[in-house]
């Protein structure tokens, strides 16, 4: 066994542009129908294998923990700085699961330098996992020629969605899926079951977006449990008709169930919702189980300065950035 190359790559974040319950299963997982959009609000993976067994991952936060707690304005060793390093890590526990599932002799040494706040619903602890499993398998097959590459699709999609409902996602719709070389550069999906079942499709043109985290995490599971399954569920069959270009309607709706079990979870919610949509935006959401809110903007040059704006008015400590659609899985380097 020998030491592979370092393979990195920068995780994207996402947004749901609408999310939709549909039933409640026996599993305790809720039946979904969302549309998510990667976004360029990155993270940055970077791993290789090692003769060592077991995972020894380090984090960071980007620029660093006191730029980033400054923003917050919480201390350095507030929780919502804390990313797990051993086995609640998305990252160890999809890389354990990868060796595991071919047979790996060996380890890995893994950087994770974290720029995507947890607990916000943008899916970057489900995104890493996907970049992981992504590197790890490239990192594996320098490692162990004779794995056979058609396996790759087989063998990566059960296990992203072992991790978590968000983790297929990221893996995106082209190279992986086997789909057409037309199909790369996809940036959308509808997401059903319980978001696993993917159907990506091109935007007919890049969306523009202010992101503001509000200083405060909320837990998927505790949202879902507070959640209410409505008794005539919206479709996104209009939405996804319109962000394709192939809508007679010029305009669309967003929507998200869980915004109301999750205002009752974070009071920070509200107050973000409502400077979002006093700073010339459209389209005013929560994405995911929160906390995170955005909305539209019709330019990178309008969402950039609505975001400079947002940053003297929303009260207290935020995380705010322009943001821009963006392709999964992002490209991956070998160094
Ligand atoms: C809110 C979203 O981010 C929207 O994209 C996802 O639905 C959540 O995806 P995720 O964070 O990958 O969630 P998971 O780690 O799979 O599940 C966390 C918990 O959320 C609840 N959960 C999640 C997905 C789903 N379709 N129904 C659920 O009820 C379950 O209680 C589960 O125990
Ligand atoms: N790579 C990672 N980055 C950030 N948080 C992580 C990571 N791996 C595990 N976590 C843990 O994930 C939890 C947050 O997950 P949760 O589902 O509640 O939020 P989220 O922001 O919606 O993330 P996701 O959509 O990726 O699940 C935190 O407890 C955090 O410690």
């Amino acid at each position: 066994m020998t030491e592979s190359r370092w393979y990195h790559t920068s995780p994207p974040a996402k947004l749901n542009l609408f999310l939709e319950l549909l039933a409640r299963r026996e599993d305790g997982f809720h039946e979904l129908d969302t549309v998510m959009i990667a976004i360029d609000w990155r993270d940055e993976l970077r791993l290789r294998r090692t003769t060592q067994p077991g995972v020894r991952l380090s984090v960071d936060w980007i620029p660093n923990r006191a730029a980033v707690a400054n923003e917050l304005q919480v201390s350095e060793d507030d929780e919502l700085l804390f990313i797990p390093t051993d086995g609640k890590n998305l990252v160890v526990r999809v890389l354990n699961r990868l060796s595991e599932t071919l047979g790996l002799e060996g380890g890995w040494e893994v950087q994770l330098n974290k720029n995507i706040p947890s607990g916000a619903g943008m899916g970057g602890a489900s995104s890493d996992a996907a970049s992981a499993l992504q590197l790890g398998w490239e990192a594996a097959c320098e490692t162990h020629p004779e794995m056979p590459a058609s396996s790759k699709r087989e063998l990566l999609l059960p296990l992203a969605a072992e991790i978590g409902s968000d983790v297929p996602f990221f893996l995106g719709g082209a190279s992986l899926l086997g789909a057409p070389k037309s199909t790369e550069g996809i940036q959308c999906a509808r997401a059903t079951g319980r978001g696993e079942k993917l159907e990506f499709f091109p935007l007919a043109n890049p969306l523009h977006a202010v992101v503001l985290y509000p200083a405060a995490s909320v837990s998927t599971a505790k949202v879902y449990s507070r959640c209410t399954v409505p008794d005539s569920p919206r479709s996104s069959d209009d939405l996804v008709l319109a962000l394709q270009g192939m809508s007679a309607e010029t305009t669309f709706s967003l929507h998200n169930t869980l915004e109301a079990p999750a205002r009752g979870l974070s009071s920070r919610i509200d107050p973000a919702l409502e400077c979002l949509s006093k700073a010339g935006l459209t389209h005013c959401h929560m994405t995911g189980s929160g906390s995170a809110c955005f909305a539209l903007a019709d330019s990178s040059q309008q969402a950039a300065l609505a975001a400079k704006t947002l940053r003297s008015t929303f009260p207290g400590g935020a995380l705010i950035r322009p943001v821009m659609s963006c392709v999964v899985p992002s490209e991956i380097h070998i160094a």
